[in-house]
């Protein structure tokens, strides 16, 4: 097994810098880079010495015994000052050492996931919660990490265990006398694993948008204000304003952090019949995204004008408060009236969304948990049919089971690790 290093913490300028090694390795050229013995697990201030003797820089040396480490491996990390030069000459010297070599990207993960010391899943956690950006994803990338899912799944995995094994009991004394009839017991393990399975499948598209962010678009008539609102809500200039009516074509993004919610804004073209061409195809675009999003801000008197209905949940603003006699309605983009009502109206909605979701976050989770639980539909229907058929029963259990073990990456990984690990960073 290769000894691996690379930068752990981010490019660039920083007080520390942190770079980790991993490997048969790790300890000896962390020893030969500071000049002395180290412990086997221990911290210690030295200076590192490059090969000709001259010095690099001070830090903090770590040391991990495997398999107490991040990877299951011997692992050391040299906490130097964040300096480019001084990361870079490093780096250097630890790539001339025999046995040694850069990581690829989240080499150190994979280890961590083939010595055990995590599941496919808790992987998959981590990279969330490298990406995460809000109190929301971070609480759920948490869940995941902590081998939530992972327990959840090894529970079901357990209970189809038993009831595989009571039917496959039955089969192997079909000609004896059975001492008690195992089929309600089995039909209630499994029952209760649909029920599960159903439940976490459903949860998926919430979780889903917790971890890429929910989609609200903004739509209204021209010069509603739509894009003097999105800009007002966003901080910053993102759109082009002017009172020229079909002044927003393109579907404008601004990705916000909205009280710990992950949100994407749309600014859309405002909505009428036009003859010009490429306004019409704004609007067209317009249409299909707010279709598509999570919740739709309509800002207008009267959704009628606009010729769409609103959705439960949808949010309809009065614009251009400033201008209007009664001042507490509306809202406006120009003096900031009403916007900070309209981000905690919004927060509200997408955040009465989120208290039904359960631990499963991905679309790969969720194709894992529906193969488990039509498998288990299937078998409950089988058994209804009588002792004859039970052992087609037991090979559904036994597609349900694979697919629990795929989802935690038990099995049936491969494929799966170089599309996970592709989205991870350099010394992760
Ligand atoms: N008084 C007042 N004027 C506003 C307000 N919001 C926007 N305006 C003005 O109304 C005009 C249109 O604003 P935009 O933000 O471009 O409107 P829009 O809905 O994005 O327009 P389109 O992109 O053309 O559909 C501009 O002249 C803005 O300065 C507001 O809240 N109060
Ligand atoms: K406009
Ligand atoms: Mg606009």
């Amino acid at each position: 097994m290769d000894t691996i290093f690379a930068l752990a913490s981010a490019q660039g300028k920083a007080g520390v810098a942190v770079i980790r090694l991993s490997g048969p390795l790790a300890h000896p050229a962390a020893a030969a880079l500071s000049g002395a013995a180290l412990p086997s697990r221990g911290m210690r201030v030295r200076s590192l010495y490059g090969k000709d003797g001259s010095r690099l820089d001070d830090g903090v040396v770590l040391t991990f015994q495997a398999p107490a480490s991040f990877t299951g491996e011997d692992v050391a990390e040299l906490q130097i000052h964040g300096s480019t030069a001084a990361v870079n000459a490093v780096m250097r010297c630890l790539a001339d050492m025999d046995g040694l070599r850069l990581a690829d990207p989240g080499e150190f993960t994979r280890r961590a996931l083939e010595n055990g010391k995590m599941d496919l899943t808790q992987v998959e956690g981590l990279a969330d919660l490298i990406d995460a950006e809000t109190e929301a994803q971070r609480k759920q990338a948490q869940i995941i990490l902590a081998g939530e899912l992972g327990n959840l799944a090894e529970r079901w995995r357990r209970d189809l265990i038993r009831a595989a094994s009571l039917l496959e009991a039955v089969i192997d004394f079909a000609d004896e006398e059975v001492p008690t009839d195992v089929t309600p017991e089995v039909r209630q393990l499994i029952t209760d694993v649909i029920a599960d399975l159903h439940r976490e499948a459903e949860g998926v598209r919430i979780a889903e948008r917790i971890r890429t962010g929910f989609e609200v678009a903004i739509v209204g008539l021209p010069n509603a204000g739509k894009s003097t609102l999105l800009n007002a809500l966003a901080g910053r200039e993102a759109a082009i304003t002017s009172e020229y009516a079909g002044t927003t074509r393109d579907v404008i993004e601004v990705r916000m952090d909205l009280e710990g919610l992950p949100v994407t804004l749309l600014d859309t073209a405002g909505l009428r019949e036009t003859d010009d061409h490429v306004e019409s195809l704004g609007i067209e675009r317009a249409k299909k995204r707010a279709e598509a999003a999570d919740l739709r801000v309509f800002l207008t008197d009267d959704p009628k004008e606009l010729g769409v209905q609103l959705l439960e949940g949808d949010i309809q603003v009065l614009p251009k408060s400033d201008l209007r006699n009664s001042s507490d309605e509306g809202i406006s983009g120009k003096t900031g009236q009403g916007v900070d009502r309209l981000i905690s109206n919004i927060s509200r909605v997408l955040g009465n969304r989120t208290t039904t979701h359960g631990i499963a976050t991905r679309e790969r989770h969720r194709i894992a948990l529906i193969t488990a639980r039509d498998a288990l539909s299937a078998a409950i229907a089988v058994l209804e049919s009588g002792p004859d058929l039970y052992d087609i029963a037991a090979e559904e259990l036994r597609t349900a089971i694979r697919a629990l073990e795929a989802l935690v990456g038990r099995i049936g990984v491969e494929d799966l690790l170089d599309e996970i690990f592709s989205s991870f960073c350099l010394g992760k």
